[in-house]
């Protein structure tokens, strides 16, 4: 059994203020027994996510990690130093980083094991474009993304796979529960053959989840969670989706 894990991804959203006041909201109710929760701020409120969340079962992540030990590297951050400020994730290989950052697989392979090596857990997210669903290709676009960026990653202690479709991306469109799962269901397939340990990986759904579509997103056999956008900025609608996982 796969305990769900909803994430929220806030991108590159907030202030001191609406930080504070995003995280008192989610302070204020309790997370079901059963899920596993996390919030991933931008590096700038990453301590003030971890000083909030201390005394509560939520945790923290980073959005991204730089692939080496610290060093001459301007502008990025290393896994190590998330590590040290109490991250517990980090998300890799966004959608938003492969498209405004050229980030391709290797890359997100080599940040991969540097987030392992520092004792992150890693959430790896995969992903087709509409042009790639319409022209039948997103099994085949999935399955050599989870080929690139896992590569090495067989062992991982906690890897996480976000499925989430670029179409369905701040998009209020969101895959069919059907849609979702069928995807979810070859990635476990992929892992599988990829020799990673595919019954325990837990698989999250991300696209336009909202406290509306969560619950039949997440009684899919093979969605164990959400990585969440836009509704992770509202405490009201993150924790309906955290209660709605548990
Ligand atoms: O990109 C996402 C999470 O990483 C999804 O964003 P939305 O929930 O805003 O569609």
């Amino acid at each position: 059994m796969r305990r769900p894990l909803v994430a929220g991804n806030w991108k590159m959203h907030g202030s001191r203020d609406s930080v504070g006041t995003l995280l008192n909201g989610l302070m204020a109710q309790s997370v079901p027994e059963t899920v596993d929760v996390a919030v991933c701020p931008t590096y700038v409120h990453l301590d003030q996510a971890v000083a909030a969340c201390a005394n509560s079962v939520i945790a923290v992540g980073a959005q991204d990690c730089w692939h080496a030990e610290p060093g001459a590297y301007t502008g990025d951050v290393a896994a190590v130093m998330l590590e040290e400020l109490g991250c517990e994730w980090v998300i890799l290989g966004h959608s938003e980083r492969r498209s405004y950052h050229a980030e391709a697989d290797a890359l997100i392979a080599a940040k991969l094991q540097a987030a392992a090596a520092a004792g992150l857990k890693p959430i790896v997210c995969v992903g087709e474009t509409l042009d790639q669903r319409e022209s039948g290709e997103a099994e085949a676009v999935v399955a050599r993304q989870l080929r690139g960026s896992l590569e090495g990653a067989v062992g991982t202690a906690g890897l996480v796979i976000a499925y989430e479709p670029v179409w369905a991306i701040g998009t209020g469109l969101t895959a069919s529960p059907e849609q979702a799962q069928q995807m979810h269901a070859f990635i476990r397939k992929q892992l599988q053959d990829l020799g990673v340990d595919a019954q325990q990986t837990r698989i999250l759904y991300g696209g336009s989840v909202k406290p509306g579509n969560a619950g039949e997103l997440f009684a899919q056999d093979d969605i164990d969670g959400a990585l969440v956008g836009g509704a992770a900025l509202k405490a009201e609608d993150f924790n309906a989706i955290i209660a709605a996982a548990g």
